[in-house]
């Protein structure tokens, strides 16, 4: 995946503002990043314009050989549910869906078919079992979080597109998340792009990727806590 000079400009005249500057960077196939910065320096509106959930006002984003900035609104919706996945602080879960019949909603929609093994692996991964009857309503956060990350990761998207998948979970919960995401990258080629304001969750990344006022200021390979809560504390000056 490839964002080139991606500009993203809200509103018009005396009230626009320029949330991405031009930012551009590559996502290697089976590349773990985070993106980090101050509050509004564009983390979530990069996210959303990577994902194809927002429109760029100017620049590409080309995902394997599609230019998402060329689809229709079909095009793009279509391509959003075959080969990308989604994990948002908001669950999105379904209420009146057991959190099994939720894990598999996405794959179901798209018509995917799911791998034999590959349901039991995720649940068994994320601590799920005991709770496939559930309703999202008898599930502690950390229970819907890891719902929510089951049913992205059930299709194997190409790329999985996470904002703050810890970020509601207690540090241990939140470690079988960030270690899941890890496999999915190591075992299954997966690329998986992640915001988070937790440098413990960016330093299971490969990179980190750090945003200023809409441009991409810093980049952190094989990042540590440490390394990173430098970064960090540098950018918020
Ligand atoms: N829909 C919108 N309309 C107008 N301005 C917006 C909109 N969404 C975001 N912005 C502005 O764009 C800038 C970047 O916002 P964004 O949410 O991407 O930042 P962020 O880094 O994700 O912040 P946070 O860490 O607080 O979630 C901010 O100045 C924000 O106010």
């Amino acid at each position: 995946m490839v964002a080139t000079r991606v500009v993203k400009t809200y509103g018009s005249g005396d009230s626009a503002v320029s949330a991405l500057r031009g930012v551009s960077a590559t996502f290697a196939r089976g590349q773990f990043t985070a993106i980090m910065g101050p509050s509004g320096s564009g983390k979530s509106t990069f996210l959303h314009c990577l994902a194809g959930l927002d429109t760029v006002t100017s620049g590409t984003v080309v995902i394997g050989d599609v230019d998402l900035t060329g689809l229709s609104r079909t095009g793009l919706a279509e391509l959003r549910r075959d080969r990308l996945g989604f994990v948002f602080q908001s669950f999105n879960l379904l209420p009146i869906l057991t959190a099994e019949e939720n894990i598999r909603l996405t794959a179901r929609l798209a018509n995917r078919r799911v791998e034999p093994g590959w349901f039991d692996t995720v649940v068994n991964a994320l601590g799920l079992r005991e709770r496939l009857r559930h309703r999202p309503t008898e599930l502690s956060g950390g229970q819907q979080q890891r719902v929510a990350v089951a049913r992205a990761l059930l299709t194997r998207p190409e790329v999985l597109f996470a904002d703050e998948p810890t970020g509601n979970l207690d540090s241990r919960a939140g470690a079988e998340v960030l270690s899941f995401l890890r496999t999915a990258v190591d075992e299954h080629q997966q690329t998986v792009v992640m915001v988070t304001h937790d440098p413990v969750a960016a330093a299971t990344a490969d990179r980190v990727l750090f945003l200023s006022d809409g441009a991409i200021v810093d980049e952190l390979a094989e990042p540590s806590v440490d390394a990173v809560h430098a970064r960090m504390r540098k950018l918020e000056g």
